[in-house]
């Protein structure tokens, strides 16, 4: 008897070398069956190389990977009906029509959606007999979408299911991706959009240099800590002002004018703070308390920006 299913992926030591880079280094993760994974790294972390070795696309250097309990590669066909795949390529042959190709695909799984309503959902009815090398970048991307869900596969993987997408597309994906996982599908998704791995995600791998820095879910890793925002003129003396905060706290200008406290916000560290302003004539702007973002994760993780 095949061993339960405990996880939709399971990763462990994954290696993949392209000459001499090594473009995945080491990765272990584990994505919850049911859940939306979020694999969230900076252009050139191994985000795509982990996910095509799961699709079984490629293969690993060194390391082991599972899904849904089998092996992409000895069990693909056995993996093939459940599970869709989302390329960051497009994976559609440019000439063929968007709701042809759809209905094609449907054709191949025992219980499919009905691609007209999933072509609707996606904003793509008056593109339906549009071949897809004639579609805009955004809407190949949402017929990719389309494709890789039509089955209703158990699993899906999404290769930056947003990015180049107008808002209005954006939220349209977010949402189908809500309601994959509402239906009981794992979603495992690549993203250099923290706000799409806050708002999706049930768990976010941050990923760089083909290494898992951080692993938790959103709350996890963010914390409950609060940090104050604000800007005002720049060369503050920051020094200063910390002498007035509770020990423990911290303060920071950058970029110039840009600045951030962290420490127990509470309404007397407000109340310094803005007492400490109003004392050295500052007139401070746009002033935030606000929970940390994946974007100060990462940036603490590794002293670099997400977004770069
Ligand atoms: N087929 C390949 N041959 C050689 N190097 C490759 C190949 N595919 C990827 N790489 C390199 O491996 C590293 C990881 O690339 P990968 O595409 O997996 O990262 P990524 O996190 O998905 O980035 P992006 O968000 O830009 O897609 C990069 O340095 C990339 O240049």
């Amino acid at each position: 008897m095949a061993p339960p299913e405990e996880s939709a992926v399971e990763l462990d030591g994954l290696v993949k070398r392209y000459g001499a880079a090594t473009a995945v280094n080491g990765l272990s993760f584990r994505a919850g069956l049911g859940a939306v994974t979020a694999l969230l790294g900076p252009n050139g972390a191994g985000k795509t190389t982990t996910i095509e070795i799961c699709e079984g696309f490629r293969r690993a250097d060194a390391g082991t990977v599972r899904v849904l309990g089998l092996d992409p590669h000895r069990d693909a066909r056995a993996l093939k009906p459940r599970v869709g795949v989302m390329p960051q390529s497009g994976g559609v042959p440019g000439t063929a029509r968007a709701a042809e190709f759809l209905r094609l695909v449907a054709a191949f799984h025992a219980r499919p959606l009905d691609p007209a309503a999933l072509l609707a959902r996606l904003g793509l009815t008056e593109h339906a007999r549009t071949p897809f090398r004639r579609l805009s970048g955004g809407q190949q991307q949402r017929l990719s979408l389309a494709v890789a869900i039509v089955g209703r596969p158990e699993l899906v993987f999404l290769d930056e299911p947003t990015t180049g997408l107008d808002p209005q597309a954006r939220h349209a994906t977010w949402e189908l991706i809500e309601g994959l996982r509402a239906a009981g599908v794992s979603v495992v998704l690549t993203t250099h959009h923290m706000e799409e791995a806050e708002r999706l995600a049930d768990q976010v791998v941050i990923v760089d240099r083909g290494q898992v820095v951080a692993q938790g879910s959103p709350a996890e890793l963010t914390g409950a800590e609060r940090q104050l925002r604000f800007r005002a003129r720049p060369g503050l003396g920051l020094d200063e002002l910390l002498a007035a905060l509770p020990a423990g706290s911290a303060a920071k200008e950058s970029p110039a004018g840009h600045y951030l406290v962290e420490g127990d916000v509470r309404p007397e560290l407000l109340a310094t703070v803005t007492a400490w302003c109003a004392s050295h004539g500052v007139l401070t702007e746009d002033l935030r308390i606000e929970r940390r973002t994946l974007e100060d994760v990462f940036l603490e993780l590794t002293g670099r920006e997400l977004r770069s």
